[in-house]
C-alpha cells in the first residue's frame, strides 16, 4: 500500500471541475435500470449534470439499447425475475461494447432474490460498485470478501462508512472493480487507491432515491472518465457539493429535492469548492 499525507484538496476538486465539464460538453447517453421509486429523481439528476437519460429495462429492448448507450446504470431496487433478465443482458451488452457500467446492489442482504441478483450481476463485471455502507458490508460477505455482513434497515443504512471501509477494499480489491460507499461521508476505492470525500447534508437521505440517483450519475462521469475511480469520486464530489449548498436554503426534504436539482445544474468550480472535500488517503489519485 502506498501510504501518502492527504494532497491538497484543490487539486482533486480541478479534476471534478474538469469531469463535470466534460459530462456538460459531451452529454452523453445514460441508461439506467432503475427501480420505480426512483426512476423520476435518477433522471432529473442525470439532465441535471448535463447528460441524457434513458430508463431502458425490459429484455426485449435493454441489451439492444445498451449497445448505444456510452454507460449504464443498473439498480436492483424493486426487482423481478422479468427485470433480472434485462439487468442481466444489458450489463453483459455493455462490456461486449467496451463500455462502463454501475452496479447498485439495493437492500442485498434482505432478501435471497437480491442475493442471487446482486450475486449474478458482481459475475458480469461492474466498473463501479455505488452502495451504501449495510450494502457493502452485504455484499462484501456475499462475495466471501472477509466482511461480518451489513445491518442495513431495508433500503436504509444501519452502518458507517468509517465501518464498512475494509469491506469496499476488499470487495474492489478481489473484484477487479472501483466501490463507491457512501453516507456521511464518502469512501471510493479500487482496493489499492482510497479516497474520501466530504461534504452533503443530513436532510439527502431523508429524500428518497437520492443515492440511486448518484449511482446513474456515477455511470454518466464514466461516460466521460477513463478512470472509473476517478468518475466515482466525481460524482459524489459533485453531490456532495450540491447537497451542501442546497441545505443551507431548504426547509425540510420537499425544498431540498428541488434546491439540490437545481444546484446540481448550475454547480461550478466555485461552488465545488464551497460544498464538497477530496482527501485522497492512499494512492496516487491520478
Ligand atoms: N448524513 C449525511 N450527511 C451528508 N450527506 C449524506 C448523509 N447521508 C447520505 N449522504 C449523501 O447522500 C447521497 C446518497 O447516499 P446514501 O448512502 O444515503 O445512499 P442510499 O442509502 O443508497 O440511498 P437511496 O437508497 O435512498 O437512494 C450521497 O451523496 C451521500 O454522500
Ligand atoms: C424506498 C425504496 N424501496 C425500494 S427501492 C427504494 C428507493 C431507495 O433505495
Ligand atoms: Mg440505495
Amino acid at each position: 500500500m502506498n501510504a501518502q499525507p492527504p494532497t491538497a484538496q484543490a487539486d482533486g476538486l480541478q479534476d471534478v471541475a474538469r469531469a463535470l465539464e466534460a459530462v456538460r460538453a459531451r452529454g452523453p447517453l445514460v441508461q439506467s435500470i432503475t427501480n420505480y421509486v426512483s426512476m423520476d429523481i435518477a433522471a432529473n439528476a442525470v439532465l441535471a449534470v448535463g447528460a441524457s437519460p434513458a430508463m431502458v429495462h425490459d429484455p426485449s429492448e435493454a441489451a439492444e439499447f445498451a449497445g448505444i448507450a456510452a454507460a449504464l446504470s443498473v439498480n436492483i431496487g424493486t426487482p423481478s425475475p422479468r427485470w433480472a433478465e434485462g439487468m442481466a443482458m444489458a450489463a453483459d451488452a455493455a462490456v461486449a461494447a467496451g463500455r462502463p457500467w454501475v452496479l447498485d446492489p439495493v437492500a442485498v442482504g434482505a432478501t435471497a432474490l437480491r442475493n442471487e441478483l446482486s450475486a449474478d450481476l458482481l459475475a458480469r463485471r461492474p466498473s463501479v460498485i455505488r452502495a451504501n455502507a449495510s450494502e457493502v458490508l452485504a455484499l462484501a460477505a456475499l462475495a466471501g470478501a472477509g466482511a461480518r455482513g451489513g445491518s442495513g434497515k431495508g433500503v436504509d443504512a444501519g452502518d458507517a462508512v468509517e465501518d464498512a471501509v475494509e469491506a469496499a477494499r476488499a470487495l474492489a480489491a478481489q473484484r477487479g472493480c472501483v466501490v463507491a460507499c457512501t453516507g456521511k461521508v464518502d469512501v471510493v476505492t479500487d482496493g489499492e487507491r482510497m479516497v474520501r470525500v466530504e461534504g452533503g447534508s443530513p436532510l439527502l437521505p431523508r429524500i428518497t432515491a437520492v443515492g440511486c440517483s448518484l449511482t446513474a450519475v456515477t455511470a454518466a462521469f464514466c461516460a466521460v472518465e477513463p478512470d472509473p475511480l476517478a468518475a466515482a469520486v466525481a460524482a459524489c464530489a459533485v453531490f456532495a457539493a450540491a447537497g451542501t449548498r442546497a441545505g443551507r436554503e431548504a426547509r425540510g426534504p420537499g425544498s431540498m429535492r428541488v434546491a439540490f436539482l437545481d444546484e446540481l445544474s448550475t454547480l461550478d468550480a466555485a461552488g465545488l469548492a464551497d460544498g464538497a472535500s477530496v482527501h485522497v488517503l492512499t494512492g496516487a489519485a491520478a
